[in-house]
């Protein structure tokens, strides 16, 4: 069976039977997504091996975005994210996304930047002259550092330096890129520029202090476009609506970190999901959103000739397939296997993709219904489960708020108590 991410109506099945449907829909087989059960997940001495003083296990949500279609292939995406209505939104723009085709995406390719600052040079330009000088040594010098790197055809492939004015004194900071294929890429390039130092101290005639990556990942960037149809979006106003609200946060700082949480909604899930490092892509993403000196959206909405919807964005997604804990942590690597995805760049791509439909679904509703329909009505279930609710009263009390539009913790209560008085 080919596989497909169109599961719908999985809602309406409990977690064990959406697993085996999702192995099912991915063409994998019965079991392989075990790992995802807690009693087969990540255990204590796995963890012990992990971080530092360990003592206990935090267990987080993990959900299935369904109807992705990106680059023309279907994909199921584990998102693991303790927030309610977030893969319901991702999972309902997607499925507005297919009637086009889905996500297109494209990649500027997998060099991380190694950063090694000096100081103390006494002719700075000098030295930086010097250094672009030294480029071919400097380069075979951070490749005898990683031969399998450089075997698989990755490696250093360029250094770019600058004097940088700083308020202790003019600053000569290298760049070294770095091709880091299938990896995040963090070690391999720190191992590198920590290599590098001594020579590029001696060259500069000067100290070197920090070496280490920039999480502004800018030679890593994904891009994603996807067009949504008027008609299934809610007709030519709310098309003009969720533009309106998307030049809002192309110009206003105060909408765009709303608007770029929405979009962290959506790509820290996936991120998390699959062991990947949360911190350094939201760095990346943040620092991204203000490259020009104000911090704006990554994303952008408008109008296409045909007055239908075309969304984009723009981010530095630096991710890897191996290392870290994607390999080390069992729930990590079967939501990589769920992906069947073969490179970083194929994980990037969805990353970025369920990133822009989870903005598409937020701005979707802030311009027509507004936020709290869709959202409070799913938060019901954890005021519910907040008030007391057992996991057999859950649904009834979460029925019972909506329906009297009350979605607080004080009235689910009070219901609660009234089930319990009916039932006993
Ligand atoms: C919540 C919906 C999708 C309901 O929207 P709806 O139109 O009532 O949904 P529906 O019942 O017609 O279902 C449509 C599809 O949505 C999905 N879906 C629908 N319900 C579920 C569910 N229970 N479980 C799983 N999937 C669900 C599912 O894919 C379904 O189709 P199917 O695949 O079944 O044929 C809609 O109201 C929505 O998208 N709301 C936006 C909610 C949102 O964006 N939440 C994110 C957290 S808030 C946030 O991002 C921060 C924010 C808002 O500040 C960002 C910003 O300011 O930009
Ligand atoms: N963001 C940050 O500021 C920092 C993050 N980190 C953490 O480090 C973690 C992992 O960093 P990362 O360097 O990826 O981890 P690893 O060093 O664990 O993995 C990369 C290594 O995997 C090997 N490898 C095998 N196959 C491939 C392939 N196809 N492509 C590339 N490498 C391959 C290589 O091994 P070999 O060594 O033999 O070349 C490579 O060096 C990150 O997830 C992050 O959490 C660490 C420091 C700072």
């Amino acid at each position: 069976m080919t596989p497909t991410s169109r599961l719908s109506g999985l809602r309406d099945h409990d977690p064990l039977e959406r697993r085996t449907l999702v192995e099912e829909a991915a063409g994998l087989g019965p079991g392989a997504l075990a790992c995802l059960d807690p009693a087969q997940g990540l255990t204590l001495s796995q963890a012990d091996h992990m971080v530092e003083n360990v003592v206990g296990i935090l267990g987080v949500p993990v959900g299935i975005a369904t109807n992705f279609r990106i680059d023309g292939v279907d994909r199921l995406v584990p998102m693991a994210t303790e927030e309610p209505s977030v893969v319901a939104a991702a999972s309902n723009a997607a499925r507005i996304a297919r009637a086009t085709g889905g996500f297109s995406t494209s990649t500027t390719g997998d060099v991380m930047i190694a950063q090694v600052q000096v100081v103390d040079a006494v002719d700075p330009e000098g030295a930086r002259l010097r250094l672009l000088e030294a480029r071919d040594e400097l380069l075979a010098l951070a490749d005898a550092q990683d031969p399998l790197l450089v075997s698989l055809g990755g490696g250093a492939n360029d250094i770019s330096v600058r004097t940088l004015p700083t308020r202790t004194g003019t600053q000569v900071i290298v760049h070294l890129h770095v091709d880091v294929r299938d990896a995040m890429g963090a070690n391999a390039v720190n191992t590198m520029a920590e290599a590098l130092a001594p020579r590029v101290a001696e060259i500069a005639g000067a100290r070197t202090l920090l070496r280490i990556l920039t999480n502004k990942a800018d030679l890593r960037l994904t891009r994603v476009r996807a067009v949504f149809p008027a008609d299934l979006l809610g007709g030519a106003q709310v098309v003009a609506d969720i533009e309106a609200a998307s030049a809002f946060a192309e110009a206003d700082a105060y909408r765009a970190a709303t608007h770029n949480k929405g979009i962290m909604n959506g790509i820290t899930a996936v991120v998390l999901a699959t062991g990947n490092d949360t911190r350094a892509v939201e760095a990346g993403c943040h620092s991204h959103a203000a490259r020009d000196g104000a911090y704006r959206s990554l994303s952008r909405f408008e109008r296409t000739p045909d007055g239908d919807l075309v969304g984009t964005l723009e981010a530095p997604l630096a991710v890897g397939l191996v290392g870290g804990a994607t390999r080390a942590h069992p729930t990590a690597r079967a939501g990589v296997d769920l992906l069947r995805i073969d490179s970083a760049r194929e994980l990037a791509a969805t990353i970025a993709a369920v990133g822009l439909a989870q903005n598409l679904a937020a701005c979707r509703a802030l311009a027509a219904e507004g936020i709290q329909r869709g959202h409070m009505t799913l938060h019901a279930r954890t005021i519910a489960a907040s008030a007391g609710a057992t996991v057999g009263e859950i649904a009834e009390v979460a029925a019972r708020i909506v329906a009297d539009g009350r979605i607080r913790v004080e009235h689910a209560a009070e219901v609660l108590a009234d089930l319990r008085r009916s039932s006993s």
